[in-house]
């Protein structure tokens, strides 16, 4: 079985005939580890999650998901991967607002017409501190339940990986801290892989690794770093970039 859960080899991604997102990009995510992805506006970190994830395709390049590679797929195996492999978290929660709570953390099965194993949806919705609110629909909660809901749905297929795209980006920092601090347990007690991009040093601290990237180009990393450590690097970016230009 592949020690990686998702695996880039220098994946480039160029945007119409001059806009070089990524240039080259070299990366391997372990399973079980917690990745931040960090760097200045504009340096391709959705591009590099969205290639890592199959939602977007590399200009050149490879990516394995586990022992899968995504170039030679099309589009209907693609879809047929994310379902499967990958859970996504973003930003803005994208529940749907009819659904009950234990609906929109069912709907990946109901998108792909299979059956929930039902002890583990219990199990997730716990986890996530949603026990007593399944019926409540979007509405009826704050941002914070909402943000669970949504990692609640991306666990319940037992993925490969969660991708998140700025999770906290949306919260106030205590509600920030919680929805962090539940990814970080997720990752601890189950050993899931999770690849989080974020713009908040505090954010990217609860990573076991954080990966920053500057023009396209992965330019740095560190492990099991406080925010101010973290801070300091990407403050650093900024004057490297500064220099560059
Ligand atoms: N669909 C697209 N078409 C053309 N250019 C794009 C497209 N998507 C991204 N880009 C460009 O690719 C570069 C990297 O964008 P990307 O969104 O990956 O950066 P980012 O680091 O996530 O930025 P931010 O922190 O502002 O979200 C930018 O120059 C952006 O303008």
């Amino acid at each position: 079985m592949a020690t990686h859960a998702v695996r880039l080899n220098a994946v480039t991604k160029t945007y119409g005939k001059g806009v070089h997102a990524l240039r080259g990009v070299t990366v391997d995510l372990p399973r079980g580890d917690f990745t931040a992805i960090m760097g200045p506006s504009g340096s391709g970190k959705s591009t590099l999650l969205h290639c890592a994830a199959g939602l977007d395709t590399p200009t050149s390049g490879t990516v394995h998901i586990g022992g899968t590679e995504l170039s030679r797929m099309n589009e209907t195996q693609l879809t047929e991967l994310r379902r499967d492999k990958a859970g996504f978290v973003f930003q803005a929660f994208n529940l749907i607002p009819a659904l009950s709570v234990t609906e929109n953390v069912l709907l990946p099965f109901r998108l792909a017409g299979t059956r929930p194993d039902h002890a583990w949806l219990d199990e997730v919705i716990g986890r996530v501190g949603l026990g007593g609110r399944t019926r409540h629909r979007p509405s009826e909660l704050s941002g914070g339940q909402q943000q669970r809901v949504a990692i609640a749905r991306a666990l319940v297929t037992r993925p490969e990986v969660v991708f998140a795209d700025e999770p906290t980006g949306a919260l106030d920092t205590q509600t920030a801290a919680e929805v962090l601090t539940l990814l970080r347990q997720v990752v601890d007690a189950t050993g899931q892989t999770v690849v989080m991009v974020t713009h908040d040093p505090v954010a990217a601290s609860y990573a076991d690794r954080v990966l920053f990237l500057a023009e396209g180009a992965l330019v740095d990393d560190v492990y099991a770093a406080g925010p101010e450590t973290i801070a300091q690097r990407v403050t650093a970016l900024g004057s490297r970039r500064a220099v560059a230009c």
